[in-house]
C-alpha cells in the first residue's frame, strides 16, 4: 500500500488542482445520475404504474408542482428534464474522460522521465549489479502495470465517489434499509479479501515471469551469433516453451481470481438483494414506489461495488509493479553519480590536468564478500599531456583501474586526486568531460556515420569531421562506401567490420577534442596497416594530450613516457620502455620475450 500511496502522492503533485476538478466532476456526474433516477418517481405516477400522490412522495415539493399542471405539460416537463439531464451528464463525462486521459499519459511520461533520469545519473557501479534486461523491463512492462494500476486507482476513486454519493440519497430514503444494504456490502467485501491477497501474488508472479521473458529474449539477440553457430535453437526453443507455460498457468491464475471474485459477487448480491427485498417488504412494511426507488439506486450500485472489488483486485496485482519501480528509483538515487542535483550536463566545464591525475593507496572489490581485491593498494600519477600505457596479463585489473581513474567506480579505500584534489561532486563530471574514452568493444547507435559522430559534438563542421576520420585511418573506408557518412551502420553498427567499428568510434573520441584520451584494447581488432597508422597519429598527439592506453601488443607502446606493469590487481613495475625491458626478472620482460617469441614463430611460418 505504501508504494501505491507514493506514486498517488506523485499523481498528486504532478496533476495538482486538475485532479480535484476531475474529482468535483465525477461528484457532478454522480449527482446528476442519482437525479435521473428521481425523474422516474413523477414518471411512474404520470404513467399510472403507481400513486405518487400519497404517501412519502406527495411531500417533495417537485411533485406538488407536476401535479397542479397537465398531465401532457408534465410529461413534457419531465421527459426534457431528463433530456436535459443526460446530456449535461454526457459532456461532463465527455470533458473528464479527455482529462483523464490526460492526467494518464502526462503521469505516465512524468513517471519514465523520473525514473530514466534516475537511471541516467546513477553510477557505473549500479549498472554492473543490474541485469541490463531488469532494468528494460522495468521501463517497458512494470512502467505499463504502474500505468494501468494508476489509471485504475483514478476509476476506484470515481467508483467511491459515486458510491458514497448514491449511498447518501439511498440514505435519504431510507436510514434502516441502506445501513442494512452496506452491512451486507461490508461483509461480502471482508470475504472477498482473499481474492485481493490472491491477486497480489499472482501480481508477484507476472513481474518475475515478465523479468525472465525479457531477459530470455535479451539474451537471446544479444548471442545470436553463437546461438547459430552452435546450433542451439533447439535449447532456446525449450526455454521458450517452459517460460509459455509458465506464463500460461500464471494468466489461467489471474483469470480464474477474477472469475471466482466475479462469480462469489454475483452469487452474494443476488442473495442480498433477495433477504434485502424480503425484509422491505415482510419486516419494514416499505411504501412500494420507495422500495422501486431503492431497488433502482441499489441496482446501479451493486455494479459499482463489484466494479471496487474488481478495482481493488488490479491495483493489488498492480503493486509488486509499483514496488518494484519505486525500488529502482530510490537504488538510482542511492547511487547518484553526484549527489547535489545536476543541471544537466552541458554546463558543466572540463578540467585541465595541471601536473597529474593520481591514485593514491587505492583498493578495490566488485563484490565486498569476496576476498580478492580486483585493484589493491595502487599508487600511480599519470602526467599531465604525456602517454601512460597499462600492461598485463588477462583479469590483471588493467580496464578496473580505467575505471577508477574516470571516476567510473569508487575506491574502497584511497583516493583518486586531480592536482591534488580529491575526485569527487563536480570535478568528478568536469573530468568525465574532457576525457574520451574508446573500450574493448566499441559501441555505436543505430543511425548514420554522420549521427554517431555528431551525437558527441552536433556543432561540428563537416572539415572537423573528416579530420577526424583522417586521424582514425577511416576516412578511406567511409569516402568508398555509396552513401559516405549517411551510410546506415545498423545495430550496434553491424553492418561495419570490428575493425571499422574501432575505427570509428575512434574518430568519434577525437571530435570531441579532449584533453585525455583513454584507449582500452583500442586497436585490437585492426590490420597492421591501420594499427600503424594510429600509431603515427598518436605519436603526433604526444605532448599535447593526456594519453592512457591499455595494450596486449607491447610494439604499440615503444614510445609511451610510463608503462604501468599490472598482476592480479597489483602495479608490479613501472617506468620506461626500455628501463623496464632491462629488468630481465621482471614480469614485462617476460610479456617482451613472449610476444617475441610468438612474432619469430609467425615470420618462420
Ligand atoms: N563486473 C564485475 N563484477 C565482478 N568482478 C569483476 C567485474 N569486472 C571485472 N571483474 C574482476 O576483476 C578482475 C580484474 O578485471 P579487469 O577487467 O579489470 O581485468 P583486465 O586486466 O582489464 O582484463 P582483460 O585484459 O581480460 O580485459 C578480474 O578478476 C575480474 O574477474
Amino acid at each position: 500500500m505504501e508504494h501505491l500511496l507514493y506514486f498517488v502522492k506523485q499523481l498528486h503533485g504532478y496533476a495538482g488542482k486538475i485532479l480535484y476538478v476531475n474529482l468535483l466532476g465525477m461528484m457532478l456526474i454522480s449527482f446528476l445520475e442519482g437525479m435521473g433516477i428521481f425523474l422516474l418517481l413523477p414518471l411512474l405516477g404520470i404513467s399510472g404504474i403507481m400513486d405518487i400522490n400519497t404517501g412519502w412522495s406527495s411531500h417533495l415539493g417537485i411533485i406538488e408542482l407536476l401535479n397542479e399542471l397537465p398531465k401532457s405539460v408534465s410529461l413534457l416537463v419531465i421527459m426534457g428534464a431528463y433530456v436535459v439531464l443526460i446530456t449535461g451528464q454526457s459532456l461532463i463525462q465527455r470533458n473528464l474522460s479527455l482529462r483523464d486521459i490526460k492526467i494518464h499519459t502526462g503521469f505516465i511520461s512524468h513517471v519514465r522521465l523520473e525514473t530514466y533520469n534516475a537511471l541516467l545519473h546513477a553510477n557505473w557501479g549500479f549498472f554492473i549489479k543490474k541485469r541490463k534486461s531488469d532494468l528494460i523491463n522495468s521501463l517497458t512492462g512494470e512502467l505499463g502495470h504502474v500505468t494501468t494500476g494508476s489509471y485504475v486507482f483514478l476509476q476506484f476513486m470515481t467508483s467511491m465517489i459515486f458510491t458514497l454519493i448514491q449511498v447518501g440519497i439511498a440514505l435519504w430514503l431510507s436510514v434502516k434499509l441502506t445501513l442494512f444494504v452496506i452491512g451486507c456490502g461490508l461483509a461480502v467485501s471482508f470475504f472477498s479479501r482473499t481474492f485481493i491477497k490472491r491477486a497480489s501474488k499472482v501480481g508477484n508472479q507476472s513481474l518475475e515471469i515478465g523479468r525472465n521473458y525479457i531477459g530470455g529474449i535479451t539474451d537471446h539477440f544479444n548471442g545470436i551469433k553463437d546461438i547459430k553457430s552452435n546450433m542451439l535453437e533447439e535449447s532456446r526453443r525449450n526455454w521458450l516453451i517452459d517460460w509459455s507455460k509458465q506464463f500460461a498457468r500464471e494468466r489461467f491464475e489471474a483469470a480464474k481470481i477474477s472469475a471466482n471474485s466475479q462469480l462469489y459477487y454475483k452469487v452474494s448480491s443476488s442473495l442480498i438483494i433477495a433477504v434485502f427485498i424480503y425484509a422491505s417488504v415482510m419486516l419494514f412494511h416499505t411504501q412500494g414506489q420507495q422500495l422501486m426507488l431503492i431497488i433502482l439506486v441499489f441496482f446501479r450500485l451493486w455494479p459499482r461495488f463489484q466494479g471496487i472489488q474488481t478495482n481493488l483486485e488490479q491495483i493489488a496485482t498492480a503493486i509488486p509493479a509499483f514496488k518494484s519501480l519505486k525500488e529502482l528509483q530510490n537504488a538510482c538515487r542511492a547511487s547518484r553519480e553526484v549527489k547535489e542535483e545536476s543541471r544537466g550536463n552541458n554546463h558543466v566545464k572540463p578540467i585541465h590536468i595541471e601536473e597529474y591525475l593520481e591514485c593514491r593507496d587505492v583498493s578495490f572489490r566488485y563484490n565486498r564478500n569476496e576476498e580478492v581485491c580486483s585493484l589493491q593498494d595502487i599508487n600511480l600519477r599519470i602526467r599531465s599531456n604525456q602517454m601512460t600505457a597499462v600492461v598485463g596479463r588477462s583479469g590483471a585489473g588493467k580496464s578496473t583501474l580505467i575505471d577508477i581513474l574516470m571516476g567510473m567506480l569508487q575506491p574502497e579505500k584511497g583516493q583518486v586526486l586531480v592536482d591534488g584534489v580529491p575526485l569527487t561532486g563536480t570535478n568528478l563530471l568536469s573530468l568525465r568531460k574532457s576525457i574520451s574514452y574508446v573500450p574493448q568493444d566499441p559501441f555505436l547507435f543505430n543511425g548514420s556515420i554522420r549521427e554517431n559522430l555528431l551525437m558527441i559534438d552536433p556543432d561540428a563542421t563537416e572539415v572537423q569531421i573528416w579530420d577526424a576520420l583522417e586521424f582514425a585511418a577511416s576516412a578511406e573506408f567511409v569516402r568508398k562506401l555509396p552513401q559516405g557518412l549517411d551510410t546506415l551502420i545498423g545495430d550496434r553498427g553491424i553492418r561495419l567490420s570490428g575493425g571499422e567499428r574501432q575505427r570509428l568510434v575512434l574518430a568519434r573520441a577525437i571530435l570531441r577534442k579532449p584533453s585525455i584520451l583513454i584507449l582500452d584494447e583500442a586497436t585490437s581488432s585492426l590490420d597492421t596497416e591501420n594499427e600503424a597508422k594510429i600509431q603515427e597519429a598518436l605519436d603526433r598527439l604526444q605532448g599535447k594530450l593526456t594519453i592512457i592506453v591499455i595494450a596486449h601488443r607491447l610494439s604499440t607502446i615503444r614510445n609511451a613516457d610510463q608503462v604501468i606493469v599490472m598482476d592480479q590487481g597489483r602495479i608490479v613495475q613501472s617506468g620506461e620502455f626500455i628501463q623496464l625491458a632491462r629488468e630481465k626478472d621482471g614480469l614485462f620482460s617476460t610479456f617482451l620475450s613472449n610476444q617475441f617469441a610468438d612474432s619469430k614463430a609467425m615470420a618462420a611460418t
